[in-house]
């Protein structure tokens, strides 16, 4: 009988695929032997493989999920340790490109393969056929091509290729493995150069390079269009080549070109290219070679990328570009250069993925697929050409108005029967499954006879819907005796608690909705956890604040591997209100784990019996009380600023990226709700810039209370704080309105604007007309970075503000400026024009709490006063060497 489990693999070579794939399969605590060939260095004969495993430990992303992994590689060379081989069940051959290489290898294994053993290769170019010439049939009823993607534990891709001579058995050995243990998608293709993923995103590489150039096209626009519009990573098509390597890039397309027939539209695409040679030759070979098409200098510590200038080799700056297109059909629509270039791309690359069928895959789904988990774009081809208004016509007619031979699946029609299933993208095919419950944000069905439920919230966030539907759903369970499975239909299990939701409770200041919501919440997971059904919770890509508190609550949790899970809620200032933290201390504690089993994808884990949970720590008590303090706190004004900015709807994402910087620098506009019109041109205004405005007062019915044109120091309050505030951050020919507060708007005695009420709110017009001197502060050339976020109201411009500060010169660490050193801290008001501008800048937003660093160019360091810097000597900073400067706020 066959043995259908795997207990160990061997990969042969331990280069870049080698090595990754062994740490991918150790990392589902699966023993692997991972052998190379024998090492002339004086490091040994296993030199080599010592290296790798080295290696392992600190590439980027990392291959491993916790060096522990590494203690199930074991190494060996291919002289003195072949026998290992006859303890593996599965043998993958990763080593050089090159057939001749492969071959000798293979007689030199095969004799060591024990019975059912399958033998694979990881080849990205070489056809079965040739790989399987001179075989014994024995041997070629279990080869297969098992073809990975860089880097192999991120990529969910998985190309298998595979022919009438493979066991079937061998085949759901292989698939179940792949699968189930390593969590791949599968994707099967016919024996043909490139099989499907670098077949097309090759062809799409070099079509739009070399395009580009021939047009003398600007790679910055081509990029943003197509991550913008098209929605590709954040690398586009120039960065992507790039980061492969043009080195490799050519290896890769010089290969296909010759294995592909002379008909083929990629001999036609892959013409000879003048400057790309040039690159070559120059060693411009992408991020491992002296650049690319784009590079980053990194000069005093600060990265910068750049883009070349074909005209001499030379790197300039990348300046961004305003999209001038909304969508993809606009583009397309368009008579510029750009719309142009992209209609001749798009054209010819469609044409050459519908022609790969049914040459490469007879599916076309399975090239969608292929382009998204192989190439991480986040549509596939299919469903973008569905965003065109006339889709698969589209193609047809332009293909027809450019003279180009249509491909047989349009001719015959193929196309329609697609448009006409309507595709079905998702995990789960519901309609294999019977919806028993549903509300606007969950369903509960039956699928393949087990009870299922799914959120189809945006983000598969939790609301009052999510919570009574699970509650109704786990009564259902327990009447029908059924366990319970709670599955994802997209690629993410949930964002947690609806913080939109959570917002609008706080803005409408109802704060009993808002318990009610917690209570709610608080009582789903309890009834999830206390339930007489199993609850097993499946979970892919993220599962944040509430979405981890489910799992946390579940019985069982399948986990893929890759799963990001955490309460985050907390680097939010916010306090996991769903339970979490009591189950996050059983499971720290090993003795008192209430539920033991965390998997990998299917990894069959799961039987472990649930433990009793120690008596003290049942119940919500912790969640209710930190939730009481934690809306206590949201009823202070600070509070509810700090969740209104944190929480607004804006498009902004509430991603972490860089967030704890825009929330602290945002407090002022949520404190004011300012509102600005019109880009501008000069500016921005910084405390302590002298600027001329007009200004107009009102009350909250829009009565002018006062106006004038009016030039001043801003932080000095000539007229009333809120107006200096405000104007902070314009450019000239911009205008703002703005709500003031009312402990803004008082008067200022030496320019009395009458009628001024001390607990009333107003309204302010703000145009900024001048801004003196011409020195100005530009975001995007500062970095900010914030140790702490509190419920503060955050320093503005005139303020008062005592702090410690260090400045560093980052070219040699010099440090040019201590305040602990000369053991006083400084008291200066925001705006303090002896001061250099960059301190006003850093200070003015910052909630008066923890340090803020601030990197910034030399020029922002001079002060404004012109001779008097109260910090450093002015003849001592250079314009535009970068400088840091760190900021402590004291009491
Ligand atoms: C009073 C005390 C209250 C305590 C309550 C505690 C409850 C519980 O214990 C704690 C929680 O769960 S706390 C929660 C803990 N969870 C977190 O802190 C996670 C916060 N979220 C994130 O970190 C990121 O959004 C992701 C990494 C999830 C996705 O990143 P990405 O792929 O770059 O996507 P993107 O562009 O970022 O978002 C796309 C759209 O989804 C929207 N949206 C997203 N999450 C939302 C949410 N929770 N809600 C609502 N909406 C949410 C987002 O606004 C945007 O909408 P738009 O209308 O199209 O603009
Ligand atoms: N690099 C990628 O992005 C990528 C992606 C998918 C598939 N592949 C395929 O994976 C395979 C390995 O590629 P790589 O990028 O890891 O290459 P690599 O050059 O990084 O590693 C090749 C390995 O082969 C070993 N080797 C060299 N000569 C050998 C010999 N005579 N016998 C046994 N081993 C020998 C080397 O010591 C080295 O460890 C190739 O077939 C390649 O086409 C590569």
């Amino acid at each position: 009988m066959t043995q259908t489990t795997i207990d160990k693999v061997c990969v042969i070579g331990s280069g870049v695929m080698g090595s990754a794939i062994a740490a991918l399969i150790a990392n589902s605590s699966c023993q692997v032997v991972l052998l190379d060939i024998v090492s002339n260095d004086p490091g040994g004969r296993n030199a080599i493989l010592k290296k790798a495993m080295e290696n392992l430990k600190h590439q980027r992303p990392d291959p491993l999920s916790h060096f522990s992994k590494l203690d199930f590689i074991k190494i060996g060379n291919l002289e003195d340790d072949l026998q290992l081989i006859s303890e593996c069940d599965i043998i993958i051959e990763a080593v050089v490109e090159k057939i001749e290489v492969k071959h000798q290898l293979y007689n030199k294994i095969i004799p060591y393969l024990k019975d059912n053993a399958i033998l694979a290769s990881n080849t990205s170019t070489i056809p079965l056929k040739k790989l399987k010439a001179g075989m014994a049939d024995s041997i070629k009823s279990r080869f297969i091509i098992t073809h990975f993607f860089n880097p192999p534990r991120y990529m969910e891709l998985l190309e298998l290729v595979l022919d009438s001579e493979v066991n079937s058995a061998i085949i759901d050995k292989i698939a179940k493995f792949l699968t189930i243990n390593l969590g791949k998608t599968i994707i099967k293709s016919n024996d043909t150069p490139g099989f499907i993923a670098n077949r097309i995103g090759c062809y799409l590489l070099e079509l739009v390079v070399r395009k580009a150039i021939k047009d003398d096209l600007n790679p910055v626009i081509i990029d943003k269009i197509f991550t913008n519009l098209f929605k590709l990573p954040n690398t586009g098509i120039f960065g992507l080549y790039d980061l492969i390597g043009h080195d490799v890039m050519k290896l890769i397309s010089s290969s296909l070109v010759k294995s592909l027939p002379t008909h083929d539209n990629y001999q036609e695409i892959y013409l000879p290219t003048l400057l790309l040679d040039k690159m070559l030759e120059k060693n411009l070979i992408g991020r491992k070679g002296d650049g690319g098409f784009y590079r980053i200098s990194v000069v005093g510590g600060v990265k910068t990328k750049e883009v070349i200038d074909f005209s001499d080799f030379t790197y300039k700056p990348l300046k961004d570009y305003d999209m001038e297109y909304n969508s993809i059909n606009e583009l397309l629509e368009s008579s510029s250069i750009y719309g142009q270039f992209f209609q001749d791309i798009l054209v010819k690359f469609y044409l050459y993925l519908i022609g790969l069928i049914p040459t490469v895959t007879d599916n076309i789904y399975d090239i969608n697929k292929a382009m998204k988990l192989g190439y991480s774009w986040k549509i596939g081809p299919v469903e973008l050409l569905y965003q065109l208004k006339e889709g698969f016509e589209w193609i047809k007619n332009q293909a027809l108005l450019k003279n180009l031979p249509l491909p047989p699946y349009i001719t015959n029609n193929s196309y329609k029967l697609i448009e006409a299933s309507k595709f079905q993208f998702n995990r789960i095919n519901l309609e294999e499954s019977r919806i028993l419950l549903k509300n606007n944000s969950a369903e509960l069905y039956l699928y393949q006879n087990r009870l299922v439920v799914s959120i189809t919230t945006k983000m598969n966030c939790l609301n009052e819907e999510v919570f009574d539907l699970i509650i109704q759903v786990v009564e259902l369970a327990e009447e029908r005796g059924q366990d319970l499975y709670i599955i994802p239909l997209t690629d993410y299990f949930s964002a947690g608690a609806d913080l939109k939701l959570i917002a609008r409770h706080i803005k409408n200041n109802d704060f009993v909705k808002l318990e009610e919501f917690l209570a709610l919440g608080q009582r789903t997971m309890t009834r999830l956890k206390y339930s007489n059904v199993n609850i097993i919770s499946c979970a892919v890509g993220f599962a944040l604040g509430g979405g981890c508190e489910i799992l946390l609550h579940s019985d069982f949790i399948v986990a893929n591997q890759e799963l990001s899970t955490g309460l985050v809620e907390v680097s939010i200032g916010l306090a996991p209100g769903f339970g979490g933290i009591k189950e996050m201390f059983y499971r720290a504690d090993e003795e008192n784990k209430a539920k033991p089993t965390i998997t990998t994808d299917g990894n069959n884990n799961t039987s472990l019996e649930p433990q009793q949970d120690k008596a003290e720590l049942t119940g919500n008590f912790l969640e209710k009380s930190i939730s009481k303090i934690v809306i206590n706190s949201l009823k202070t004004e600070q509070g509810r600023l700090f969740f209104e900015n944190l929480l607004q709807s804006s498009n902004r994402s509430i991603s972490q990226n860089d967030y704890i910087i825009e929330v602290n620098r945002d407090l002022v506009g949520t404190l004011f709700k300012i509102n600005s019109f019109g880009e501008g041109s000069i500016g921005p205004a910084t405390c302590g810039h002298v600027v001329t405005i007009k200004y107009q007062i009102l009350d909250t019915n829009n009565n002018l209370i006062n106006e004038a044109t009016k030039t001043f120091s801003l932080g000095s309050w000539p007229i009333i704080p809120a107006i200096d505030m405000i104007t902070n951050g314009m450019m000239v020919g911009q205008s703002r309105q703005a709500v003031i507060p009312p402990q803004y708007a008082y008067y200022n005695s030496k320019y009395r604007v009458e009628n001024i009420d001390h607990d009333a709110y107003y309204k302010v017009n703000i145009m900024l007309n001048s801004i003196l001197p011409n020195n100005f502060v530009n975001p995007a050339e500062v970095k900010i970075f914030d140790n702490e976020i509190a419920y503060k109201i955050p320093l503005l411009c005139g303020d008062k503000v005592k702090f410690a500060a260090k400045i560093t010169r980052l070219s040699n660490g010099e440090i040019l400026y201590d305040s602990n050193k000369q053991d006083k801290n400084i008291e200066m008001k925001i705006g303090d024009i002896n001061y250099p501008l960059i301190v006003s800048y850093a200070l003015h937003g910052k909630v008066p709490v923890g340090t803020r660093t601030v990197i910034a160019k030399g020029k922002t360091f001079k002060a404004l006063g012109s001779k008097v810097n109260h910090m450093l000597v002015q003849d001592k900073i250079e314009v535009d060497e970068f400088l840091m400067l760190e900021l402590s706020i004291v009491d």
